[in-house]
């Protein structure tokens, strides 16, 4: 008990420090500035310290607070404690007709940070850039300048690796704002790795061009801590005298004259205020439309994902008995060692299963391992799904505390949904509906991934470990179905599936003749002047993973597209003679050479 007083003393002294430095944002605001960012989330936080870099005078508007007033934010385990939280919108979707069986109203939770940083600080902190398709497919489809090769300095110019074996990799970089970093090995890493490695699955970096294969997790973790982008980048420059933050000041409308976004409107401590525009209002308020009059809010994609949980014989999973000894807490607090340092994410492994040769080409799935144990206070109130009471009570009276989670997402779903203003009560929360699994082929996508965690579950390692799975049919829902069968599966999804976070697409980019797009290749609204949208909602079509690396880069280069500049010439120049040659070869190049069982098994399967 000492130990865990003295750790509460260590966190609160931590607190006045940085309550302190806050004060920053309580500088009077002037009537104009050149730039108007609206929004300070990952893509408002990145921008801003771009564009203050030159002479003009840059403002952030943030709707939330500071990131600094919730403890947890910092602590990579405790990443679900900021759910729920004042840093978050609390955002959920409307009833899903295809999917969410078993949730409460059929809706899904949706939360998104609300604060300095945005959903970066309370994000999950993997680090996936996306395959070089993804790109390449946006640029074939209209955005020109947003191909793989233009892009990738980007994610080089961001990033600063600390992975010493990945440090000298021609694709890789040191120096930039985000670390990237992979935390010191619990042994459920290697148990992962060798299971993918009896199916043929290659441990190697995920983030290079070649996506396909078995990863230790890279996170966005600086010295055991958080890496969101208000720490990473806005928190580095904000004593520059021509960049301003103003917290709590939550914009209600753009203010346009004449065809050009000349100033915004907003509300501070219940106060309407406005401020100008010379140049340019840049919104980056993440896939919530800000603008009513526009075609945005069409094309929502996001990923689902759902938990296979397998009760395993192994003293190294992460449970609640762990986790509540104060020694392990101050092992984090004194040391910035032991579980606490964990975001839960052991490894990812990619895979393409939609065609015969899963291990080439580009992935469509994306199976997630986690060392948490289903135990009943995890399932009650560490990932928050929004299950309704009975069935949540259900799981609850499977739960284990040796136990482990295996989860798949289907990376490239046809599901289309819209996100649409509920009143004109700019304070009033959207009609959010993903429209989740209204395409079959979606379905489809789900069981083949169910089928790859069963084909890696009866590897060897798996094997070892004694793992077994733990059955969430319910009476009532999908219980009628024979137990594994595709149909089985399909209504196990529908039932289970839930947002992986990764909303994308409701201010769709395209070229300027493409009636169904928001904005033009250079982020511009089109039809007015003066206004951009610079966040996660240009994403055409969504990539191969997570989406906090893709918003950073696109932050990146909107910065150069606004200020006229290339200022990654030289790591372009570097790639050009090292590296697209030799990517070319990969391209062209017969990976599936890599042995694979794997195939086999996963064609003896009947997909529905
Ligand atoms: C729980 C969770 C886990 C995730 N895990 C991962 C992960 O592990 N890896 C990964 O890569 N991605 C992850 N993501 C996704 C990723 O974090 C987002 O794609 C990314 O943060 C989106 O960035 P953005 O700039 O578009 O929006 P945001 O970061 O959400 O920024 C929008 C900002 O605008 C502010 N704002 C909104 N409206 C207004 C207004 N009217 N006036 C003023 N300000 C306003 C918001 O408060 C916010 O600060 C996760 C997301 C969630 C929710």
């Amino acid at each position: 008990m000492p130990a865990l007083i003295l750790a509460m003393q260590l966190v609160f002294t931590g607190y006045i420090k940085r309550f302190k430095v806050d004060t920053i944002f309580e500088k009077p605001l002037s009537g104009v500035y050149d730039y108007i960012v609206v929004g300070g989330g990952t893509a408002g936080s990145v921008l801003a310290t771009r564009l203050s870099e030159d002479p003009v005078t840059v403002l952030v508007l943030e709707a939330g607070g500071s990131d600094l007033e919730n403890k947890y934010v910092d602590i990579p385990l405790l990443s679900t404690h900021l759910q729920f939280s004042e840093q978050d919108w609390q955002y959920f979707t409307v009833k899903q007709e295809s999917s969410g069986y078993a949730l409460d109203g059929r809706r899904n939770y949706w939360p998104a940070g609300k604060a300095l940083g945005g959903t970066s600080i309370l994000h999950h902190m993997t680090h996936v850039r996306g395959s070089p398709s993804d790109y390449d497919r946006w640029e074939a489809e209209g955005c020109t300048g947003w191909s793989y090769r233009d892009v990738l300095p980007y994610f080089m110019k961001s990033e600063d690796v600390q992975i010493p074996e990945l440090k000298k990799e021609v694709y890789r970089s040191v120096g930039g704002s985000m670390t990237v970093s992979i935390e010191p090995g619990n042994p459920a890493t290697e148990i992962f790795k060798n299971a993918a490695g009896e199916l043929g699955f290659q441990t190697h970096d995920c983030n290079s061009p070649d996506m396909i294969g078995h990863c230790p997790v890279q996170n966005d973790v600086r010295n055991s801590e958080r890496c969101s982008t208000a720490k990473c980048y806005i928190r580095q420059v904000l004593g520059r005298q021509n960049l301003q933050v103003s917290l709590q000041s939550h914009v209600t409308k753009v203010v346009i004259h004449k065809g050009k976004a000349v100033g915004v409107e907003y509300m501070k401590h219940s106060r309407r205020m406005m401020v100008m525009a010379r140049k340019e209002v840049i919104v980056s308020a993440g896939v919530i439309p800000l603008h009513a009059d526009l075609p945005v809010g069409n094309n929502l994609q996001d990923h689902l994902l759902f938990f296979m949980s397998y009760r395993v014989n192994a003293n190294w999973t992460i449970n609640t008995q762990k986790l509540s000894d104060p020694g392990e807490f101050l092992k984090y607090i004194i040391d910035k060692k032991g579980l606490y340092t964990e975001t839960g994410i052991n490894a990812v492994l990619f895979a393409n299963l939609e065609q015969e040769d899963v291990m080439s080409g580009s992935p469509d799935t994306e199976i997630y391992f986690s060392n948490i144990a289903p135990d009943a206070k995890a399932l009650k109130s560490g990932w928050k799904q929004n299950i309704k009471d009975k069935v949540l009570d259900h799981m609850v009276s499977n739960a284990t505390s040796e136990g482990i989670s295996i989860m798949p997402s289907y990376l490239h779903p046809k599901s289309r949904g819209t996100i649409r203003l509920n009143s004109t009560d700019p304070f009033e929360h959207p009609l959010i509906d993903p429209k989740y699994l209204s395409h079959p082929d979606d379905i489809a996508g789900f069981v083949r991934g169910v089928r790859l965690i069963q084909t890696l579950v009866l590897t060897e390692p798996m094997q070892s470990i004694g793992a077994e799975l733990i059955r969430r049919d319910y009476p009532g829902l999908c219980d009628d179905i024979p137990f594994d069968s595709d149909s089985y599966w399909a209504c196990y999804v529908r039932s289970f599936a839930t947002t992986a976070f990764h909303p994308v697409g409701t201010c769709k980019m395209g070229d300027i003749n493409d009636q169904s797009s928001v904005v033009d290749p250079l982020l511009r609204v089109k039809g007015i002047q003066g206004l951009r949208v610079v966040d996660a909602s240009v994403m055409r079509n969504l990539i191969s993973g997570e989406t906090n690396t893709p918003t950073i880069m696109i932050a990146e280069k909107a910065a150069d597209l606004i200020r006229g500049k290339d200022t990654v010439l030289d790591i372009r120049n570097k790639l050009n003679t090292k590296f697209f040659t030799q990517l070319e070869d990969i391209e062209t190049s017969n990976i599936s050479a890599w042995s694979s069982q794997l195939i086999q098994k996963l064609l003896s399967t009947n997909l529905i």
